[in-house]
């Protein structure tokens, strides 16, 4: 029997919308499109409503309007048969802490009635290599670090094949090392065809892993699109390397510079929008009014940039 096909828009919202018990609008008309093969990254600050949108997105919670469709069947409605193919990892997984890492894994196979007993060891032992686990396999779990069970929730989401991966702020808790190896286990499954939708409020871990995005604020959708696209779209600052910084500011300044910072030899700031100077000229201001300059250019964009121009407000994490 065939795989059933993956549609072209592996989640889709539209008008998504959450009010908790309580009276609080967690998320609010939202319309998602996850593009097949993408490394999706659902950006935002805490708070924003992500967690409740994966949640919807899964059907463990009832949407208060909108509707949603995971790999083209409608959720909740079509859950049972479309879950097998979509990997979670949300929320830290439930961990027996008394069993071994290796035992939790050879658990969560046979929990899965289509999964073949003869070949459950082999897979358990790929999903433990994967994930950097094989070391460890044998130490209960409850002695694992935040990080080593984070890395086996992802490795239950990998028992099987899977269409789509939704990963709740799969590195948090990780140090460096464990981050590195979480974004390149995603960058594998990505290249082996599986679309990665995953949660972050960490702008560079997104514009480094990520083929896409949507950024989120307050319970809506500010943008979606490409990650290349989102930065492009962001203006590049102006940098500045003088031992004169003071003076360099200055002069900037009068010319319509704004956002200035300096940074030891570094004079940054925004060109504006509207009838921008050209940057030969003040180049040029510069070296007139006497000021060293050791170099000149514009820093390309990033997602945060473009995060702060969208919102007028830096990218605020709470934790
Ligand atoms: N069960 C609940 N009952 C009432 N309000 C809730 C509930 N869960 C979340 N909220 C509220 O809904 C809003 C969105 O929360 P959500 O957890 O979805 O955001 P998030 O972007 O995932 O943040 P975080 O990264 O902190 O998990 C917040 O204001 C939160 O306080």
């Amino acid at each position: 029997m065939q795989p059933p096909a993956v549609p072209a828009a592996v989640v889709q919202t539209r008008g998504l919308t959450k009010r908790y018990r309580g009276g609080q609008l967690a998320v609010d008309g939202l319309d998602l499109d996850v593009p097949r093969g993408s490394v999706f990254g659902f950006l935002g600050p805490n708070g924003s409503g992500k967690t409740t949108t994966i949640r919807m997105l899964l059907g463990l919670i009832e949407p208060s309007g909108g509707s949603v469709r995971l790999l083209g069947e409608p959720v909740p409605g079509a859950v049972r048969t479309v879950l097998p193919r979509v990997g979670a990892l949300i929320e830290g997984p439930a961990l027996y802490g008394f069993l071994s890492g290796r035992d939790n894994l050879l658990r969560f196979d046979a929990a899965d009635p289509t999964a073949d007993p003869r070949t459950r060891a082999a897979r358990v032992e790929r999903a433990l290599e994967r994930t950097g686990l094989t070391a460890a396999a044998g130490r209960k779990a409850r002695t694992y670090s935040l990080g080593m069970k984070q890395r086996l929730g992802l490795a239950a989401a990998l028992l099987r094949p899977r269409d789509l991966l939704v990963l709740d702020e799969p590195t948090n808790g990780l140090d460096p090392q464990g981050m590195r190896e979480i974004r390149s286990l995603v960058r594998e499954l990505a290249g082996e065809g599986t679309t990665v939708f995953l949660s972050s409020h960490l702008l560079d871990e997104v514009e480094q892993v990520c083929t896409h995005a949507a950024v989120m604020s307050r319970g809506r959708l500010l943008v979606q699109g490409p990650v290349a696209e989102l930065v492009a779209g962001a203006r590049g600052r102006l940098a500045v390397t003088t031992p004169d910084t003071a003076d360099a500011a200055r002069v900037l300044a009068e010319h319509g510079v704004t956002g200035l910072a300096v940074a030891g030899e570094r004079v940054t700031g925004d060109l504006p929008a509207a009838d921008p100077p050209d940057p030969a000229g003040l180049n040029a201001a510069l070296v007139r009014s006497g000021i060293r300059v050791r170099a000149f250019g514009t820093e390309r964009g990033s997602l945060e940039d473009a995060f702060v121009a969208l919102t007028g407000e830096g990218f605020d994490v709470a934790t």
